[in-house]
């Protein structure tokens, strides 16, 4: 296996019960990489990942991540995750939250308060510091949410549906964090089924049924299926 390797997904398949939602997926995503997981909802991009977060297991098949067989204990700290549900502590405020997160990853004092004000001004929720998460909006949950899971400094971080109900313009600077943090070696693989926030990845994985009907830049992807859009593009590869 290539050093740059940062996730090997190898003959993965998944079934509840006579449901199968996954079947056969083969994919290797490299460190550094900003990775799409695209498709309609139903697809099984929330199983996967969830998978790659340790949070759940293969029927069939086996995924490596940093050349190591999830699920792994060991491997939990280098990852940060960020659910489709925001798993927050209504009742408590934002520095609240942060501090028992954060006290849960064993960073304490001084550090604590450092990273507490560094995640809370890369989502630009400093000056909300003390409120009460009952009292944010939809959008402050996403980003308060993705504060929580950069508190450890992850190097690969596990997205799955960041923006969902966020409104463009803080779409927008959530992605530039995204990037931000990209530049400064954190892999990101991001599931979404919005197409534009598509386009802002390095590389794509198109979903359909549980399966990956097509894998490139979302530039290849286009010229392959000789296509202008990914729209066009993932319906030309048999999406719908
Ligand atoms: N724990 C479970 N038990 C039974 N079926 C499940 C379970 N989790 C997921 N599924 C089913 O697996 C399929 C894929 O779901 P999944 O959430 O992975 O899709 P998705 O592509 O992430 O869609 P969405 O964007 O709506 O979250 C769905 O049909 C769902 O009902």
């Amino acid at each position: 296996m290539d050093d740059n390797v940062c996730i090997s997904i190898r003959h993965v398949s998944k079934t509840f019960g006579k449901h199968q939602v996954l079947s056969g997926i083969e994919l290797e995503i490299k460190d550094g990489e900003i990775f799409g997981l695209l498709g309609p909802s139903g697809a099984g991009k929330s199983t996967l990942v969830k998978q790659l977060a340790g949070l759940d297991t293969p029927t069939e098949g086996e995924n490596f991540l940093f050349q190591q067989r999830m699920p792994s204990l060991s491997l939990m700290k280098r990852i940060g995750y960020m659910a489709q549900a925001d798993a927050l502590y209504e009742d408590l405020s934002a520095k609240e939250n942060l501090q028992f997160f954060s006290t849960i990853y064993g960073i304490r004092g001084k550090k604590q308060r450092e990273r507490i004000r560094e995640v809370m001004e890369l989502v630009d929720l400093s000056a909300h510091l003390n409120k009460r998460v009952a009292n944010f909006s939809g959008g402050m949950k996403r980003r308060l949410s993705l504060a929580l899971s950069l508190l450890h400094e992850p190097e690969l971080l596990i997205l799955d549906e960041p923006t969902v109900g966020i409104d463009p313009v803080l779409r927008r600077n959530i992605w530039d964090a995204f990037y931000d943090l990209n530049k400064r070696g954190t892999t990101i693989i991001v599931t979404t089924h919005v197409m534009d926030e598509a386009d802002k990845c390095d590389r794509l994985a198109l979903m359909r049924e549980g399966a990956i009907i097509a894998v490139g830049t979302p530039e290849e992807l286009k010229e392959k299926s000789n296509t202008n859009s990914l729209e066009e593009a993932f319906l030309a590869f048999g999406g719908e």
